[in-house]
């Protein structure tokens, strides 16, 4: 079970934060359906086609990426759920979007600290007015969204997506369209800034790595070799890529050092320890990932600690708990949903940035402090600025073909 904070002060019930029971296993099922591996693997032309447009945006410039990758992470989302691609002229829709997800996420944030200071509730900070602005306006470009999903369904220029099973289910589910935007709102939250910032720890932490740039780009040139870009069936010919994918979720895991809370359902004993019902639990995922008799030198970032894990990051999330390779995705009944989809983007993410550049500190810059971050439900670096050199002259001919 979790806390009601985003029911509470902005009307709307976020699947990672509902209460186990009939309700959360309906919205459940119906994310489960759209996230599962088999949908995930109708997705991933969009993925590859939306992690190019990524690489785009990085061509030859010195920037910090996060804006870049969140631009990915909406398209790949936004097509998720809407079955049609976000297109140029959607420059508007793209702005909002992020915007109302970043929002949502500084009110939850700023409401968790008035629960755990309460006297706060009483002073004039206004969080339920803002909170309200931002689901009128949240609500409404969903609704905006869906209405015209509708409208290019009938023209026929949709592909399966989350929006036409939910549209073919709702009668027999029994929801309604609250419900309906609650769920969109929750997959645009739960996908969008984890995945993106995710990719933002592995380039920040790459430019202060270059050998480990250098054994990726070797084990690239004679996997895949120049004349054409990495794509989703060249994964199992890439060890060393999975393994610094792996090795960031361990290092730096985007959900930070604790998992959301969960809750007992019922009376139990740990280790000696009685642990009654309704007790709420937060999980020291850092403890798990610096746990020095699992990792040595567990403060180190070292990818070689998977290059022998053959199984995928779901596979291993939903295996024995002594031998999982990180918890960054949570456990349980509660696993993040989108786990395969996050395989999927961080794969064609990494491959494509590392296929096509050379990740440099800025010339007279300062390097990504990557032991500094700033905290929040997701837990992103600190800005920094990087160069996305490119390897070489088939890049530009074919990230732009
Ligand atoms: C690197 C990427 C991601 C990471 C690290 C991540 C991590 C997590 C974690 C730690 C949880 C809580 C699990 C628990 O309570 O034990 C969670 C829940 C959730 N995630 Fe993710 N996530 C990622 C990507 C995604 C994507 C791509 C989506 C969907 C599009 C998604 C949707 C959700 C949803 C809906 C929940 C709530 C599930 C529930 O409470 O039943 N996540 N995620």
């Amino acid at each position: 079970m979790r806390n009601d904070t985003s029911m509470r002060v902005l009307n709307f019930a976020a699947l990672a934060e509902y209460h186990l029971g009939d309700y959360w296993r309906k919205m459940r099922r119906i994310v489960h359906h759209a996230m599962s591996q088999r949908a995930v693997e109708s997705y991933t032309p969009l993925i590859e086609i939306e992690s190019i447009e990524t690489m785009r945006q990085l061509f030859d410039a010195t920037i910090d990426p996060e804006g870049s990758f969140h631009r990915g992470t909406l398209g790949v989302i936004h097509t998720v759920i809407y079955g049609k691609r976000l297109e140029t002229s959607d420059d508007l829709v793209v702005k909002d979007l992020l915007k109302y997800i970043l929002d949502t996420f500084q009110v939850i944030e700023a409401d968790a600290v008035v629960n755990l200071l309460p006297f706060l509730q009483c002073l004039p900070i206004g969080l339920d007015k803002k909170a309200k602005k931002i689901m009128d306006g949240y609500f409404s470009l969903t609704k905006k969204l869906f209405d015209k999903f509708k409208e290019d369904k009938k023209c026929g220029i949709t592909q399966p997506c989350v929006a036409e099973y939910i549209l073919e289910h709702m009668e027999e589910e029994g929801i309604d369209d609250f419900d309906v935007h609650n769920l969109f709102i929750d997959l645009f939250g739960g996908g969008l800034d984890t995945s993106a910032v995710t990719l933002s720890w592995i380039t920040a932490i790459l430019a202060l790595h270059p050998i480990v740039q250098e054994r990726a780009h070797a084990e690239l040139d004679a996997m895949v070799g120049r004349d054409r870009l990495p794509n989703q069936a060249d994964e199992a010919n890439l060890p060393f890529i999975r393994a610094i994918i792996r090795e960031v979720l361990r290092f730096r895991p985007p959900i930070g050092w604790l998992n959301f809370p969960h809750q007992s359902v019922q009376d139990d004993t740990y280790e000696g320890y009685h642990i009654p019902a309704d007790t709420s639990i937060v999980i020291n995922v850092h403890a798990m990932h610096m746990d020095s008799s699992r990792w040595t030198h567990p403060e180190r970032f070292d990818p070689d600690r998977y290059l022998d894990m053959t199984e995928s990051i779901p596979a291993s999330a939903n295996g024995p708990i002594a031998k999982r390779d990180n918890m960054a995705f949570g456990w349980g009944r509660r696993m993040c949903p989108g786990i395969f989809l996050a395989e999927a983007e961080l794969f064609m993410g990494t491959a494509l940035l590392l296929w096509s550049y050379r990740i440099e500190v800025e010339k007279g810059g300062k390097a990504p402090n990557i032991n500094e971050w700033q905290s929040g439900i997701v837990m992103r670096p600190k800005p920094y600025k990087v160069s996305f050199i490119p390897r070489h002259d088939k890049v530009k001919e074919l990230i732009f073909a």
